[in-house]
């Protein structure tokens, strides 16, 4: 079996007089340590699949597994990040990275110094006693992939973590994101309408049509992309080759 395995899902979102069918018979699989991307018009569903392989939605049909086990509500083998960082304002970068331990009850002495040392990893030894509002965008953005790692999730679930930030500090987080997530060896999902970001940073691309989103197709990057860090990979011929194929069957959904 998978690492993670995504069996049937439909969902439908129900409100007082209509029904939004948001996906439609979605089945997929992650092994661990693979780097997928989800590619989609707007609308297709990406979202809701995050947030039903996270287990904050239940799907009206299907199931997710993830490491053996159903996940049917939020587990600490997950973490999630989002395009906002969330950080708390009237806490210390130290605090707000250690917040999830002290959560979960975990926020030992080894645990708090593993989390300082991935602050200095990430460049941002200096900050911690600093406050949200002190820091760049980018910075915060760090100091929140920081935050989901603290808990040694198994996998990261990532909801267009970088489409706030411009676009230089952009391909320096997609580098580091991918050397940290390959060094801790974690398996991640993200969620991008970025077709660069996707082709840059994964392993495999799921395509998914317009609404009710379905998968269209799957884009297995090719070695030649994989062994290079994303802002290298940008570079390589087989980038725009691929970019151009994805990008056209992107464009079959558009209707506007
Ligand atoms: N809470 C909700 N209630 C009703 N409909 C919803 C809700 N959340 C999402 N939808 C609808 O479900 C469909 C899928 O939404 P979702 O946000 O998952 O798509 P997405 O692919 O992530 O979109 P985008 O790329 O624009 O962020 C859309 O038609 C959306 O309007």
């Amino acid at each position: 079996m998978s690492f993670l395995s995504v069996e049937h899902v439909h969902h439908v979102y129900f409100s007082k007089d209509s029904a939004t069918v948001a996906l439609e018979d979605v089945k997929l699989n992650v092994e661990e340590g693979e780097f997928i991307s989800f590619l989609g018009p707007s609308g297709c569903g990406k979202t809701t699949l995050l947030s039903i392989i996270a287990g904050l939605i239940k799907p009206v049909e299907g199931t997710v597994t993830i490491a053996n086990k159903i996940i049917t509500k939020p587990d600490s083998i997950i973490g999630y990040m989002l395009q906002q960082d969330y950080l708390f304002p009237w806490k210390t970068i130290e605090e707000n990275v250690t917040l999830g331990l002290k959560v979960i009850g975990q926020k030992t002495t080894e645990n708090k110094q593993k989390t300082l040392a991935l602050l200095k990893e990430m460049g941002l030894e200096n900050v911690e006693n600093q406050y949200p509002s002190q820091l760049s965008g980018g910075m915060r953005q760090r100091a929140a992939l920081v935050r989901t790692l603290a808990t040694n999730p198994k996998i990261l679930l990532l909801d267009e973590p970088f489409s706030a930030l411009d676009y230089q500090t952009k391909l320096r987080l997609e580098d580091l994101v991918v050397q940290t997530l390959k060094d801790y060896k974690k398996t991640a999902l993200l969620v991008t309408h970025d077709i660069g970001e996707a082709i840059a940073m994964s392993d495999r691309i799921y395509v998914f049509s317009a609404k009710p989103g379905r998968i269209n197709r799957t884009y297995l990057i090719p070695k030649e992309l994989r062994e290079l860090a994303p802002f290298y990979a940008r570079q390589h011929p087989s980038f725009s080759k691929l970019f151009q194929q994805i990008w056209k069957e992107l464009d079959q959904f558009e209707t506007e």
